[in-house]
């Protein structure tokens, strides 16, 4: 995240992360839902299924060379990791120190899971297990990436104005935090963009003269992802994680 924090800057990352998270998707779709890539497999350690065992040993690969390091990068299973292996610059720490570890990343594996996968994948089974679980794994990444910017959220809306911040943190009103970062005129663009580029990007190409939908004309079943999912998505998850992670930052910002 750039050094120079500004509301405006924050939520252009945020809107890059969308497009990060619509490929993922769109690209997971291509997969039927091998739910077997989720069940317990016989032979493995405690019974983990094989998406649990790639998203472990992915990270520990990523670790060691070097990920992890910055506050909106948070692993799924932060118990396994090692140091990197190489050094590297370093990044500009423009949040407070605990910012690593505030994470929601076991929710958001609940609700990738649980929610979401049914919604956009056809109930079928290919096989192609290892593809399959490396594609959830690009999903998980972007999704607690977009999510955990909410910590650099929080901090320029606690810059901009410590005075309304401070005594609610204070008096660790959970509630009328929420109420103070909540825009909800940003949350519905936030919802329409999103849709939209679910719609722009999921489209068929074709050569072939006005075979293309025109914008205002779309015809959402073609589309490689629902773009209602991904409305959907932000509305019910995407969104209020990112506010959880906004607030638990801010409660102890004054630490
Ligand atoms: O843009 C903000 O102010 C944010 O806090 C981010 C975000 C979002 O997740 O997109 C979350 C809460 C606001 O109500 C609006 C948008």
């Amino acid at each position: 995240m750039a050094e120079q924090l500004s509301l405006a800057a924050v939520r252009d990352a945020l809107i890059r992360e969308e497009d990060s998270i619509v490929f993922a998707l769109i690209e997971r779709a291509r997969r039927p839902r091998n739910a077997a890539a989720y069940a317990p497999a016989a032979g493995a350690d405690d019974g983990r299924s094989l998406a649990e065992f790639f998203v472990r040993e992915a990270e520990v690969l990523q670790a060691k060379a070097g990920h992890y390091q910055k506050p909106e990068d948070v692993p799924f299973f932060p118990q396994d990791l090692l140091s990197p292996l190489f050094p590297s610059k370093g990044y500009s720490k423009v949040l407070h120190s605990f910012a690593s570890s505030v994470s929601v990343n076991d929710a958001i594996w609940k609700m990738y899971f649980n929610e979401l996968l049914p919604l956009f994948t056809v109930d079928d089974d290919d096989d192609y297990y290892a593809e399959t679980v490396a594609l959830d794994f690009a999903c998980l990444k972007a999704l607690s990436r977009r999510i955990h910017y909410g910590k650099y959220v929080a901090e320029v809306k606690f810059k901009d104005a410590p005075q309304d911040y401070s005594p609610l943190i204070h008096a660790k009103d959970t509630d009328a935090l929420m109420n103070l970062l909540t825009f909800k005129a940003v949350e519905e663009k936030v919802k329409k963009s999103v849709e939209k580029k679910a719609r722009i990007f999921g489209q068929n190409v074709t050569l072939e003269d006005g075979a293309d939908k025109q914008e205002g004309n779309e015809d959402d079943s073609v589309c490689k992802v629902n773009p209602k999912v991904l409305s959907e998505l932000y509305d019910q998850w995407v969104m209020p994680l990112t506010k959880d992670v906004e607030v638990e930052y801010l409660l102890r910002r004054l630490d």
